[in-house]
């Protein structure tokens, strides 16, 4: 019997002991042996790991700009067929906006690319910039705005094409400890808000905890995926949260997987 079959939800993102290997020969490295990794319309899953564990490999291997050695991928249905350059918003650790380009202009880079209609792709980049916080600050340049505030309108882009998927890359990792325990909460925000599928990709275990509806643990030596399992901490996520045994039990949790004392 299928999934549908059986009544239940198929996963959006469906992973299947994916393994990756980057060069050849004696120059192999295998960067991810094993990943399976689920993942249902609309959960907000955050990947944890050590440096060099393959988290953005995963993440390269979702948003179609990796071929892989082993396993299978696949994401949405035959009835809605997954395109990746459409279907897919990327946030990095840097907000990259272009310097010439003011913050509407640098929204709206995805229709550029994608040849959207402009008239409503600049409504949506102006609703979006409204949902990030940053209305009024249209026609500013990106030097003029906060390392925070530049990384806002960089979630604003990554949505304007209104993909399902956004993949982030450690998205909060230059940011001081006050502006990201801020943007924490903005970004459960717009995700509650935008109803988006988010892949969450960070070194901070207090962050995977706060963040995740799901939580994707990965371990290196070799590069593989330790556990994944929900985080069912209430909703609306609170930054005093880290303070209850709930979440410190998580925190454990993952501290034991990755071998941290
Ligand atoms: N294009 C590449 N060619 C060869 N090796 C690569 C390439 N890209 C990544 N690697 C190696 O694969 C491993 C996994 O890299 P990846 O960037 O996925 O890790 P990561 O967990 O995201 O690391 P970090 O948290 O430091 O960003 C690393 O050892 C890295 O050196």
């Amino acid at each position: 019997m299928t999934i549908q079959e059986a009544g239940e939800i198929a996963p959006f993102i469906r992973m299947q002991n994916v393994r990756k290997v980057y060069g050849s020969g004696d120059d192999e490295f295998v960067a991810v042996s094993d990943v399976t990794l689920n993942v249902q319309e609309g959960e907000m899953v955050s990947l944890v790991g050590p440096s060099g564990c393959g988290k953005t490999t995963v993440l390269k291997i979702l948003a179609d700009l990796h071929g892989y050695e082993g396993g299978t991928v696949d994401i949405g249905d035959a009835e809605h067929p997954f395109v990746p350059g459409r279907d897919v918003g990327m946030v990095f650790q840097q907000p990259l906006l272009l310097k010439w380009r003011n913050i509407i202009d640098n929204v709206l880079l995805p229709a550029d690319i994608l040849g959207l209609p402009l008239k409503p792709a600049r409504d949506r980049a102006r609703d979006l910039l409204k949902l990030v916080g940053l209305e009024g600050f249209e026609k500013r340049s990106p030097h003029e705005l906060s390392g925070g505030m530049q990384q806002r309108a960089a979630i604003a882009r990554a949505l304007l094409h209104d993909p399902r998927v956004v993949l982030m890359d450690e998205p909060f990792g230059a940011l001081d400890a006050l502006t990201r325990e801020r943007m924490n909460l903005e970004l459960l925000r717009i995700w509650e808000e935008s109803g988006k599928t988010i892949l969450f990709v960070t070194h901070s275990i207090q962050e995977a905890v706060l963040m995740g509806s799901k939580c994707a643990v990965m371990t290196s030596g070799p590069a593989r995926m330790a556990a994944y399992f929900d985080i069912e901490l209430p909703y609306p996520r609170k930054l005093d949260m880290r303070q209850s045994a709930e979440f410190g039990e998580y925190a454990r949790k993952i501290y034991d997987l990755l071998g941290v004392e």
